[in-house]
């Protein structure tokens, strides 16, 4: 995807992305760090058009995906919106079976032609999730609800991947979880980029620096500043991004 020279006004005036263009590759993970209220939400869900339901957002700029602009006239915003997967911060499975949370996106998508096919793409889903061993037996009966929120950030992630996405947006997906289950979802993204892209937005500096290969600093709605993970780290240009990543505010 390219995104270029890319404004956003929320309908209460607000300027919350000034002029921000990058690029996001196949099969990487592009962070998307800097203090709160920078735009990094904002730029996340510009991606698959998630503020065309915000009432008075105002868009300028391009967004290219496989070099077509995603908001021309003729493009269907949910046949757009299926190439991508959504994490949240707080873990949000539907009040439905295991197995339901899984299914459902493929089935009203008509993804799979018979119950044998959605079978094992749900079965593929919770094993690249690294979740099947631990629901295998309690598909049926257990809903997504009943799962401690690590697993339940899992199988949001294998709904997520249900739908067989180009690009993964994470935002924040290990904001409301323990240490541990931190570490399985950031060991599940590194894997997942094999096949897709992940833009992922994170407070923490060190899950940066751990799972991006790329990281973009905002600062007040600019993107001052994206490059190579570990470049950004030693050597980023932009005195505030060096700051922040100092840990000097933020
Ligand atoms: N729906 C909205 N209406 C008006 N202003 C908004 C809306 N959503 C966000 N903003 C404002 O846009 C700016 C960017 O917000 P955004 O949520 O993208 O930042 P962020 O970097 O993701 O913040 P955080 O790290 O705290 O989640 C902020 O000034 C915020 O207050």
């Amino acid at each position: 995807m390219t995104v270029e020279e890319l404004n956003l006004w929320y309908g209460d005036g607000t300027h919350a992305l000034r002029d921000v263009t990058f690029d996001l590759y196949p099969r990487e993970i592009l962070a998307f760090i800097g203090p709160s209220g920078c735009g990094k939400s904002t730029a996340l869900k510009v991606l698959n058009r998630m503020h065309d339901n915000d009432h008075g957002v105002r868009i300028e700029g391009r967004v290219l995906m496989h070099g077509e602009d995603v908001y021309a006239r003729h493009v269907d915003p949910p046949m757009h919106r299926r190439q991508f997967g959504w994490v949240a911060q707080k873990p949000n499975p539907f009040p439905l079976s295991i197995w339901e949370n899984v299914a459902y996106g493929p089935r009203i998508h008509g993804l799979k032609r018979t119950r044998e096919e959605l079978a094992d793409h749900v079965e593929d889903c919770l094993r690249r999730a690294h979740l099947w061993d631990e629901v295998k037996d309690h598909l049926h009966d257990l809903e997504g609800t009943d799962l401690s929120g690590g697993q339940q950030q899992r199988l949001c992630i294998a709904r997520a991947l249900s739908t067989e996405p180009d690009v993964l947006l994470m935002d924040e997906p290990t904001g409301s979880i323990d240490p541990i289950a931190t570490a399985a979802v950031e060991e599940l993204a590194m894997e997942l980029k094999h096949r897709l892209s992940i833009v992922l937005v994170t407070h923490s500096m060190m899950q940066a620096r751990r799972v991006a290969d790329r990281v973009a600093y905002f600062h007040l709605g600019e993107l001052r500043e994206v490059g190579p993970t570990e470049l950004i780290f030693n050597a980023a240009r932009d005195p505030e991004a060096r700051a922040f990543i100092r840990g000097k505010f933020g």
